[in-house]
């Protein structure tokens, strides 16, 4: 990318995986003479450290900054995810997958699944999973890549990672030093602004050291170090919709092959998230505290890990974590932007806050600063984040409201709670018409909104008319094609424990390479 010139010293404050993917990816849009990268972390000040689900769009990032599946993999313990299987959202004793990836192919400009809903209403008994690839694999303990050839099944699929948070910044941070960002291991103990303008000039860093630069990116974590406390940016706090204001985490042994999906189990007070790496598994209960304290909190997870097998044992103690949903209300503001949580949290049930990072990141590159401060583009940034927070806010709040957990106090009120304007409008439209497609739709899109909407609420009343114009033996056949093709390839498919034996993780390989005593 062309260096605007007046910008030359970018300074990313924080160690986590904001920082690192940004010092990763701006390492790979400017040449060091380009651009001098400076990343500034605390020893004392750790990282979140928890965070190892991802959704599609990594691949792409991963491949913007150059990283290799395969190595990314084997260095962070990684697994291969199709998607998010739900449990006990809408009927308490039900399940359903949001899988990543399309349900059958369009037909005629239209939906897949409005055929679909034509056909259920004059009694056909196929389920809609059965024309989702990504669904039936992942239940099938299966995986492969996206086919290229739009003829082939396959050219539904999509893809995410599991992965070990800690080890990816490790990777990203190799991958940044490599290509000359600076490290310096340091903690800020002040934040100095110009007196005539606003902007940041510079950071007091301990122990009395000055450090200047041109433009700064906030990847604090939740402390929000320049944009909210220097820069006094405030915060719009969503918990009245999401309030889940707590998580306690846990490591757990690995008992079976790794499956290829997320598990998020609803529960009294919130939710367990269930993320199967290749060495461990990742357990959490996210919850709210005014219907559950810690130490019940704790105990529900740790349980829970018992229920499931007996040799599902816990390999650290609990690790709790406080959080308030919302974002802030600019998160570029002067010569600072704010990624990741520095700009603002909502829960991991979607698994979307590294994706906020990517996104947040693509934007900053394509409205890079001309000068320290660029209020033009700084005001599109903004615009383009803040739609993308409430797509997601709405996906969200979706699956606390539209619940049937009935009897249980944190979900009838869920249940019964006034929602955003825009997302009770998705909601009536989806019920008396089976539509789907909504304005602004970036990472949440027809099938995503499809597949939640069908899991919890059930089959809408109507569906998109232009159904109708195709001839009812035609759609029989098409959907009998569709169907079976679709099991076909994914009986066709390698076991996801056989994709993932392709990519040992390196700590198994020292562990194999390690001297017997
Ligand atoms: C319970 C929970 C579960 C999550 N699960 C997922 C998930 O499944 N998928 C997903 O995409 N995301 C998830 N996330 C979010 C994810 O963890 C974060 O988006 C990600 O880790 C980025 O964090 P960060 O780098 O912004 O902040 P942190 O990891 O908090 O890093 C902050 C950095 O700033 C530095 N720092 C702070 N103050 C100073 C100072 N004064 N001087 C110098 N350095 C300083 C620290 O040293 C550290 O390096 C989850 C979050 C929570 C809370």
């Amino acid at each position: 990318m062309e260096n605007p010139g007046k910008i030359s010293h970018l300074v990313i404050v924080g160690g986590g995986t904001a920082g690192w993917m940004s010092a990763a990816f701006f390492s790979k849009v400017f040449t060091p003479r380009q651009m001098r990268i400076t990343l500034v972390e605390s020893a004392e000040i750790g990282t979140v450290g928890v965070g190892e689900a991802t959704i599609p769009p990594i691949t792409f990032f991963n491949q913007v900054v150059g990283l290799d599946e395969g190595r990314m993999l084997a260095a962070t313990e990684g697994s291969f995810k199709l998607g998010i299987e739900f449990v006990g959202w809408g009927d308490p004793a039900g399940r359903y997958m949001h899988p990543f990836g399309n349900y059958g192919t369009p037909m005629d400009g239209v939906s897949f699944h409005a055929y679909w809903l034509r056909a259920r209403q004059r009694g056909y008994k196929a389920e809609l999973f059965e024309f989702s690839l990504s669904d039936l694999a992942a239940k099938a303990g299966r995986f492969d890549w996206r086919a290229e050839d739009p003829r082939d099944p396959r050219a539904a699929m999509a893809h995410a990672y599991h992965f070990d948070a800690s080890l990816y910044a490790k990777l990203l941070r190799e991958v940044a030093e490599g290509r000359g960002v600076q490290r310096l291991e340091r903690t800020i103990r002040g934040v100095n602004l110009d007196p005539l303008d606003g902007t940041i000039a510079s950071l007091a860093l301990d122990p009395g050291e000055i450090l200047a630069g041109d433009f700064f990116i906030d990847c604090s974590g939740f402390r929000s170090l320049l944009i909210g406390e220097a820069l006094k940016v405030g915060y719009d706090d969503w918990s009245q919709f999401l309030p889940a204001d707590r998580a306690v985490a846990v490591p757990s042994a690995r008992y079976e092959d790794p499956i290829p999906y997320t598990r998020a189990i609803a529960d009294k007070a919130g939710w367990r998230w269930r993320i199967p790496l290749q060495h461990r598994t990742g357990n959490g209960y996210v919850y709210v505290s005014d219907h559950i304290g810690d130490d019940e909190a704790a105990d529900v997870l740790l349980a829970s890990l018992a229920r499931e097998h007996p040799e599902n044992k816990a390999l650290a103690d609990p690790r709790f974590l406080r959080f308030a949903t919302g974002r802030r209300t600019r998160s570029r503001v002067k010569n600072c932007a704010a990624i990741g949580l520095s700009s603002g949290f909502l829960e991991p049930l979607e698994s979307t806050s590294i994706h906020l990072i990517q996104h947040g990141l693509i934007k900053l590159a394509g409205s890079f600063p001309r000068a320290k401060d660029d209020p033009a583009a700084a005001g599109i940034y903004n615009r383009i984040l803040g739609d993308e927070m409430e797509q997601i806010r709405d996906f969200l709040i979706y699956h606390y409201h539209a619940n049937r957990r009935v009897g249980e106090p944190l979900w009838d009120r869920l249940r019964h709670m006034a929602v955003p304007d825009s997302l009770r409008e998705k909601m009536e439209l989806f019920r008396t018409r089976g539509a789907t497609i909504f304005p602004n739709q970036t990472i949440f899109q027809e099938p995503n909104w499809l597949a939640i909407m069908m899991g919890q609420a059930g089959e809408p009343e109507g569906y998109d008319p232009l159904a109708d114009l195709m001839d009812e033996r035609l759609l029989a056949e098409r959907l009998h094609h569709m169907r079976v093709a679709c099991r076909q390839a994914a009986d066709r498919m390698p076991t996801h424990a056989s994709v993932l034996a392709r990519f040992p993780a390196d700590s198994q390989k020292r562990r194999a390479d390690a001297p017997v005593a």
